[in-house]
């Protein structure tokens, strides 16, 4: 499907909606069916429906006053949507920047946390840090909006099969490489289901063409011998070699045989296979060149500078009935912001905090989502010695230690320096690190990664950086876990009064711009749905 046809589709479903005809209730309806018109839906793939497009151009126009809380990317997405329909927005951010969670550190960069420790990053020139989020799936509406703000992108690796695997409480003494890891495990799988299917264990759900087909499929798929070999599992180049082939008769040197089954299953290695099956973590993915941070700063151009007020605490929310007044702290000094509506987009346990008149059940409802603690670690080298010596470019090593994923760059390569996540860690593990000092986070994170890669993870080390987002002022949390379906959920999804809430809370898609995005779209869409009706 060309981009032109599927704008056009979008817009003309938003026309409809809200421009001339704007029914209530019509353009949230039409949102919510907005796939594709049937015209054109059989020139394209059927079942792909793409309802959150970035040409997302509101009809009508308002001058109407809105207040955004919060410079995250809902927020920030509020004010960029509605400013496209004229209104006069101001964002007020507690922080000193925009982005909230989407935050890349750089060299100079100044965090303090909410117990005081102040880090000063000292990356070089060039390295930065996604501290928050690092990865996009093609599907989302992020790449519309990296798109359109002519923010550019490039893969990011999300699986390698060069990465390694390890499992410390598994007896695992050295770590295994992903291919090996798959190599054997889809090998032994495959083995076990043969047998079982040529012996006839499956015969009351197979037919005869099934049972050959499988068969045959699992030869494939496992690299097994046939009927002749009792269909065995003995190894194959899939392991990898620790000499590859070369030139006239070097046929390179395998890597050894496979361990025995039970060994390999011991190894508990395959329980990472199923994360690069997910919808929202297959290849490819995506990242903005020159880090994260990139959608905000140009959501924040977009938005106008003069229209964002940093350095500004929300301190109270006021509903006059026909105005909306919100009291702030910037500066020492309280000020208060009048407008005709407001579109809350702070973290929902944050916002429960905040002194208003909305009702005790809108406070109620703020106050059920669960927080998720997590925390990130960049380690900055001297050289790229993952490239170089280990022959990794990109991707993740899984391991069952508590900094959990070790991640390499997928930038830079073959650069004199790099940036490794060395933990990237959630819930009781993220708390651990939480709790310690910068540096001892990062002596803990070393003493653990030098088990899977050697002394350079010691030696080659310059400076890191360890970003604990349950400790950071603001955001006080990683995600939520929304409560899908409660009362207090579905309340939230309403204006109170002249209040609107936005943020990836409010979707289907937590811990993931894309539901921040379309979060604020929604919200953006009830305000000028009423606007414009009234
Ligand atoms: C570790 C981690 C990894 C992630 N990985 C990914 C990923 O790979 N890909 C992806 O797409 N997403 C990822 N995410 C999720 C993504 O970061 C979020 O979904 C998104 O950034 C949320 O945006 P938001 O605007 O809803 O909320 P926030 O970013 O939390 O914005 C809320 C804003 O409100 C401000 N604020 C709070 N209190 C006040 C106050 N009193 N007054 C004024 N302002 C206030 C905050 O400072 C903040 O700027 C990740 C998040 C984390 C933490
Ligand atoms: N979106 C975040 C959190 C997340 C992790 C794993 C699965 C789903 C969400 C990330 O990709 O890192």
């Amino acid at each position: 499907m060309s981009d032109q046809t599927q704008s056009m589709v979008s817009r003309r479903g938003f026309l409809r909606a809200v421009g001339v005809s704007g029914g209530a209730g019509a353009m949230l309806a039409t949102m919510g069916a907005m796939g594709l018109a049937p015209s054109a839906a059989a020139s394209v793939t059927p079942a792909f429906r793409a309802p959150e497009r970035s040409d997302f151009t509101l009809t009508g126009r308002s001058g109407a006053k809105v207040v955004v809380l919060g410079g995250g990317i809902a927020g920030l997405t509020t004010a960029y949507e509605l400013g496209k329909a004229g209104y006069d927005c101001t964002i007020l951010e507690a922080r000193h920047r925009v982005g909230g969670r989407n935050l890349t550190i750089r060299g100079g960069d100044v965090e303090t946390d909410l117990d005081g420790r102040i880090q000063r990053a000292s990356f070089s020139d060039g390295v930065y840090f996604n501290a928050g989020p690092g990865r996009i799936a093609q599907w989302m509406v992020t790449m519309d909006y990296c798109r359109e703000l002519g923010v550019p992108i490039e893969v990011f690796t999300n699986q390698n099969a060069d990465a390694w695997i390890y499992n410390e409480s598994a007896g695992m003494t050295e770590p295994v490489r992903y291919r090996t890891a798959k190599a054997d495990v889809y090998g032994y799988v495959s083995e076990l289901l043969a047998k079982a299917t040529d012996q006839g264990a499956l015969d009351s759900r197979l037919t005869t063409e099934d049972r050959d087909r499988l068969l045959s499929f699992l030869q494939s798929f496992g690299a097994i011998g046939g009927r002749a070999g009792d269909w065995a599992y003995t190894g194959t180049n899939r392991r990898g070699f620790s000499g590859y082939p070369g030139a006239g008769n070097d046929v390179g040197s395998l890597l050894g045989t496979p361990p025995p089954l039970s060994d390999v299953f011991a190894s508990n290695v395959g329980r990472y296979f199923s994360f690069e099956f997910g919808y929202d973590q297959a290849m490819l993915m995506f990242q903005p060149v020159g880090g994260m941070d990139q959608i905000p700063r140009a959501l924040a151009k977009a938005v106008g500078q003069h229209r964002i007020r940093l350095n500004a605490e929300v301190t109270a929310v006021t509903d006059r009935g026909s105005r909306v007044e919100v009291t702030y702290r910037q500066g020492g000094r309280q000020s208060q912001i009048t407008a005709d509506y407001c579109v809350a987009a702070l973290p929902p346990h944050l916002m429960a905090r905040v002194p208003h008149n909305l009702g005790a059940g809108v406070t109620a409802a703020l106050a059920d989502f669960p927080v998720t603690a997590s925390g990130k670690i960049g380690l900055e080298y001297r050289s790229r010695w993952w490239e170089t010596d280990q022959r990794i470019y990109g991707g993740i090593t899984e391991t069952d230690l508590d900094l959990s994923h070790i991640w390499y760059p997928s930038y830079g390569f073959h650069g004199k320096r790099g940036l490794v996540v060395g933990y990237y860690n959630t819930g009781a593990n993220a708390r651990t690190y939480s709790g310690l000092t910068p540096e001892q986070r990062s002596e803990r994170a070393i003493s653990q990664g030098v088990k899977i890669h050697g002394d350079k993870y010691r030696s080659e080390l310059v400076t890191s950086y360890s970003h604990a987002w349950d400790r950071t002022r603001y955001i006080e949390g990683a995600w939520t876990s929304p409560r899908y379906g409660t009362p207090g959920y579905n309340l939230l999804l309403q204006p109170a009064g002249r209040v609107y809430f936005a943020g990836d809370w409010l979707s289907h898609e937590v811990a993931w711009q894309h539901g921040a995005f379309v979060a604020a779209r929604s919200a953006v869409s009830a305000l000028h749905q009423r606007v414009m009706a009234g």
